[in-house]
């Protein structure tokens, strides 16, 4: 049996429903080997975060050497970097390793506002890790800072894919959502030349704690497996389409999506398969 290896480079949601923490648990349901190193340990719930304690980039450097030195990656991610300083330490263990297959989830604010990566580390993100990027996946206001301009329609979400197309990132995914469309959510693939798009049903509720996280790291699980950018993003999308619609309700405000609820879909669908051959 193949052992498929991913690892994470994030930040640790002391809650669960993000960061490092979401990010293991969708490799896990997506029968992939999960490694991390961390970059902060934050103090967070459902009600907001508490607390942030970056680590020094040496740690981070030597938590990707320790597993890039014996396990081996397959594909990575990478999550809340915090720091200039982290950024570029991270971006040189990817060159010295060559890795190519990089998912980068540019965090930047948690939900509840609080940031996640310093206003001066954009700068670094753009020079140094977009240039090595498989897969950038910002969400909108993400985007509207990486790009400086403003994001209201699927066009805008287009022209925003393209400027960060140009930086260097082969493939952008413009994540739809904080659109103000009310019915779906539209996710916008660019591969350089050509535009796809993922369609999910808005659903109503305010359990979306995570919801970048565990959609990239399901990207990131799918290319480690081999499979290609247009595929893992399909699959991402039904993930954090059940993810979010089997709502797990646990917490005071916005909580963590449900990490068990696509591979409790598939079983179902398995079974059904199999009862339909018996009879
Ligand atoms: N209410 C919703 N209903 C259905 N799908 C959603 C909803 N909100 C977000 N999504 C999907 O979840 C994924 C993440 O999108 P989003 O734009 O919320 O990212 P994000 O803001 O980075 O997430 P977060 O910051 O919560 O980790 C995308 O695939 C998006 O289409
Ligand atoms: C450690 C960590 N990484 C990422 C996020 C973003 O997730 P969200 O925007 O849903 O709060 C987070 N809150 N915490």
């Amino acid at each position: 049996m193949t052992i498929y290896k991913a690892l994470t480079i994030a930040g640790s949601d002391s809650g669960g429903g993000a960061g490092i923490q979401a990010d293991l648990k969708t490799f896990q349901e997506l029968k992939v080997f999960g490694m991390s190193a961390i970059t902060a340990v934050t103090a967070q719930n459902t009600l907001g975060v508490q607390g942030v304690y970056p680590l020094p980039a040496k740690a981070v450097i030597q938590q990707i050497e320790s597993v890039g030195a014996d396990l081996g990656v397959d594909a990575l991610k990478t999550g809340m970097l915090y720091s200039a300083e982290i950024i570029e330490a991270v971006a040189g263990s990817i060159q010295s390793f060559g890795w190519e297959n990089v998912v980068v989830d540019p965090v930047m604010i948690a939900k509840g506002g609080a940031s996640l990566l310093q206003n001066e580390a954009v700068h670094a993100l753009i020079d140094h890790l977009l240039p090595l990027t498989k897969v950038v996946t910002p969400n909108i206001p993400e985007a509207e800072v990486l790009t400086g301009m403003s994001i209201r329609t699927l066009e805008d979400q287009q022209e925003a894919a393209e400027r960060l197309a140009a930086y260097g990132a082969k493939y952008v995914v413009i994540k739809g959502g904080h659109s103000e469309a009310s019915d779906e959510v539209v996710d916008v693939l660019y591969d350089g030349r050509t535009f796809s798009y993922y369609t999910g049903y808005r659903v109503d509720t305010p359990h979306t704690h995570g919801t970048g996280c565990t959609f990239a790291a399901a990207i990131t699980a799918e290319l480690a497996k081999g499979n290609s950018v247009p595929d893992a993003v399909q699959t991402a999308k039904k993930f954090i389409q059940a993810a979010i619609e089997d709502t797990l309700g646990i917490g005071g405000g916005h909580g963590p999506t449900n990490h068990w609820a696509y591979g409790q879909r598939l079983a179902k669908q398995q079974s059904r398969v199999t009862r339909g051959e018996r009879e």
